[in-house]
């Protein structure tokens, strides 16, 4: 009854058109997006895999090339994709891995179709086989927390596994012409195109979304030093003093100016001022720890928030740092450039959270620091 609504050939067409229509999907997005390698690996694993399904669907032919190869294509198609999962993750899958897939398909595949011949063997053995290589997609990706980035895919991934797993089972316990197997058999065989869109967008937006992460970590920060810049001060710093706020802890702020940077600039040129500043936020940030935040305030001002710091404990932090960057020379373009920096230190129990009046305070203060005759640390 009504199993005629989940016609076999009907869905194998609905799943050739799909796998068609996301192999072009993602090979146009890798086009697109010169620098995303796994995206290539995608479009290469599931143009890969469209062939391996083809081969695998072929009603006639010889045997080796639809029981056996056709799964080996598959296979292939999948640690490809697999390959550029991991490469998503900051991880890689080594080509030994991939010749492994590969080979488990081969002889699964071989052993049920020449050493003891079952259809049903090989199609549940096959079932399962595929069905855990997307079930290790979808974990490789769950490892890697965004669920905004990757829920889509995770879900395709994890979808297409279980279904194929169903397969499986399904034919294990029963015959081909089954009735029952067929109304599974045909849920399943809908499950794969529906997941296979989901796992297409899904690869699509996630290189979408860290593009977009991309961009928005470079609008706020500086290419010459690597800090935040303005921008980033405003939208992290305001973060910084709501969350210490909320905690009821303190906040301290420090404004450091280095000394002289004119001369410095004006004896060994510019390069050099560039080498210097550098140098010296790599000596703020040796300071920072991971809560607290550095950002480039002007020309050779920075600014650092320190979370959950009182005056005395900033007033410390400080002084260290004005003695370590008098101690450091810079060698650079055969110049040895010595240097120091003037510091003006404020904290939210003398000044409250607002990040405006905060700077403003230790601005104040590092510009009398300045006066006093510079190299010196002062309170605000
Ligand atoms: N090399 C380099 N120099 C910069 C950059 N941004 C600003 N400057 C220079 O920094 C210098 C700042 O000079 P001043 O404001 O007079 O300050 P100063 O010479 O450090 O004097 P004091 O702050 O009073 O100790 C100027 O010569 C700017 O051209 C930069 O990105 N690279």
């Amino acid at each position: 009854m009504g199993y005629n609504v989940l016609n076999y050939d009907t869905l194998l067409l609905v799943q050739i058109c799909i796998t068609v229509l996301t192999t072009v999907l993602l090979s146009m997005a890798a086009l697109y997006s010169e620098g995303a390698s796994e995206q290539r690996w995608w479009a290469m694993g599931n143009v890969v895999s469209s062939v391996g399904l083809a081969l695998a669907s072929l009603d006639s032919g010889p045997l080796v090339l639809h029981a056996v190869l056709g799964y080996g294509v598959l296979g292939l198609g999948l640690a490809l994709v697999l390959r550029g999962l991991r490469l998503f993750c900051n991880e890689t899958l080594s080509w030994r891995w991939i010749v492994a897939i590969v080979a488990g398909a081969l002889l699964s595949t071989g052993f049920f179709t020449y050493a003891e011949p079952s259809l049903n063997a090989r199609l549940s053995v096959t079932g399962f086989y595929f069905g855990l290589l997307n079930v290790l997609c979808a974990a490789t990706l769950a490892r890697h927390a965004d669920w905004r980035s990757v829920g889509a895919s995770v879900a395709g991934f994890a979808a297409l596994g279980v279904a194929l797993c169903v397969r499986g089972v399904y034919l294990l316990q029963h015959e081909p012409g089954d009735e029952s197997a067929l109304l599974v058999l045909g849920i399943v065989m809908l499950t794969v195109p529906l997941a296979q869109v989901s796992i297409a967008f899904g690869l699509i937006l996630m290189v979408m979304r860290r593009y977009a992460e991309r961009l928005r970590n470079l609008s706020w920060v500086d290419s010459l030093t690597g800090a935040l810049n303005r921008a980033g001060l405003e939208t992290q710093g305001r973060r910084v003093a709501q969350r210490t706020l909320r905690a009821g802890r303190c906040l301290a702020v420090i404004m450091l100016d280095a000394d002289h940077f004119k001369d410095i600039n004006d004896t060994w040129g510019h390069p050099v001022g560039d080498a210097v500043l550098r140098h010296l936020t790599r000596q703020i940030k040796a300071e920072l720890r991971p809560l607290d935040l550095l950002a480039r305030y002007g020309g050779e001002e920075f600014v650092l928030l320190l979370d959950g710091v009182n005056l005395d404990d900033a007033l410390r932090v400080a002084e260290r740092l004005r003695a370590k960057v008098e101690g450091e020379q810079v060698d650079v373009a055969g110049h040895t450039v010595r240097y120091t920096a003037s510091m003006g230190v404020v904290c939210s129990d003398q000044h409250g959270y607002d990040l405006l009046e905060l700077i403003v305070a230790g601005d104040a203060a590092m510009y009398a620091a300045k006066r006093a005759g510079r190299n010196r640390v002062m309170a605000g």
